[in-house]
């Protein structure tokens, strides 16, 4: 479960990039996080995978408060969090298979269970005819699915999306969303997805967290409102 309570940030020139946020997000949901430009949508994101501090207030994973996690402990922690941008950062000198492999060499899995693990995977994210390719050779949907193939390699109980279909055309954006909600039912990750994407919010409706100048001004549940503050 993740819990912010009372959460805001200020960055050191002064910027309120949030304020007062209460949030609770439950195990295997799955959540829009949607405002304009500026509005804090990626200052959540860096509290949520310990990139940042809060100025005031807690920010619960699991349990884990994350702005006191110490230094060290922070990598650690991370191996909970997946995230996924609109750029797909693959490794390009290293076939499918190993850049999925790869995360979780990372964290010292043994070559059996990386080998089973990448294999479904790749069965997941419908790349298995791919594993040999390298990321020059597939398509921008095709990239964006080993991506999130590699972020969910080490079963993150969250992902974070940010801006997954930012880079694709309509149909493309459909084919990440039905494999982002397939994790999100078969791997009962919690999914908080960043979107400017107004089609794909309206069209597959979703719980959906507006930000506004570092406010949560709505907190709509698949079309009703829960919470406008
Ligand atoms: N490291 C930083 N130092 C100072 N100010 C920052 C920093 N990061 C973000 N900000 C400011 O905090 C506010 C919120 O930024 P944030 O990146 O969270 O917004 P966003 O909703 O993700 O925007 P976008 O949709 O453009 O990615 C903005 O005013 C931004 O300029």
């Amino acid at each position: 479960m993740i819990v912010l309570e009372n959460v805001s940030k200020e960055y050191k020139n002064g910027v309120h990039a949030l304020r007062n946020v209460n949030l609770t997000i439950e195990d295997a949901e799955f959540v829009y996080v949607i405002g304009p430009t500026g509005s804090g949508k990626s200052t959540l994101i860096k509290l949520l995978d310990g990139e940042e501090i809060p100025s005031s207030g807690r920010v619960l994973v699991d349990d884990v408060d994350v702005g006191k996690l110490k230094h060290a402990k922070v990598p650690i922690y991370r191996r909970n969090i997946g995230v996924v941008f609109q750029d797909f950062r693959l490794l390009p000198s290293m076939t499918v298979f190993e850049n999925i492999a790869f995360a979780m060499e990372c964290v010292g899995e043994s070559k059996v269970n990386i080998r089973k693990r990448v294999r479904e995977v790749l069965e997941l994210v419908s790349l298995s005819d791919k594993a040999k390719a390298f990321p020059s050779e597939l398509s921008g949907g095709q990239q964006q699915r080993a991506t999130i193939g590699r972020a969910i390699a080490n079963r993150p109980k969250v992902l974070i999306a940010d801006e997954p279909t930012g880079n694709l055309d309509p149909e493309k954006s459909i084919e990440i969303m039905e494999l982002l909600e397939r994790i999100n039912e078969e791997e009962h990750t919690t999914i908080l997805m960043v979107t400017h994407d107004s089609t794909i919010v309206n069209k597959l409706k979703k719980r959906t967290i507006a930000l506004e100048e570092g406010y949560i001004v709505a907190d709509i549940m698949k079309g009703g409102y829960l919470q406008h503050d």
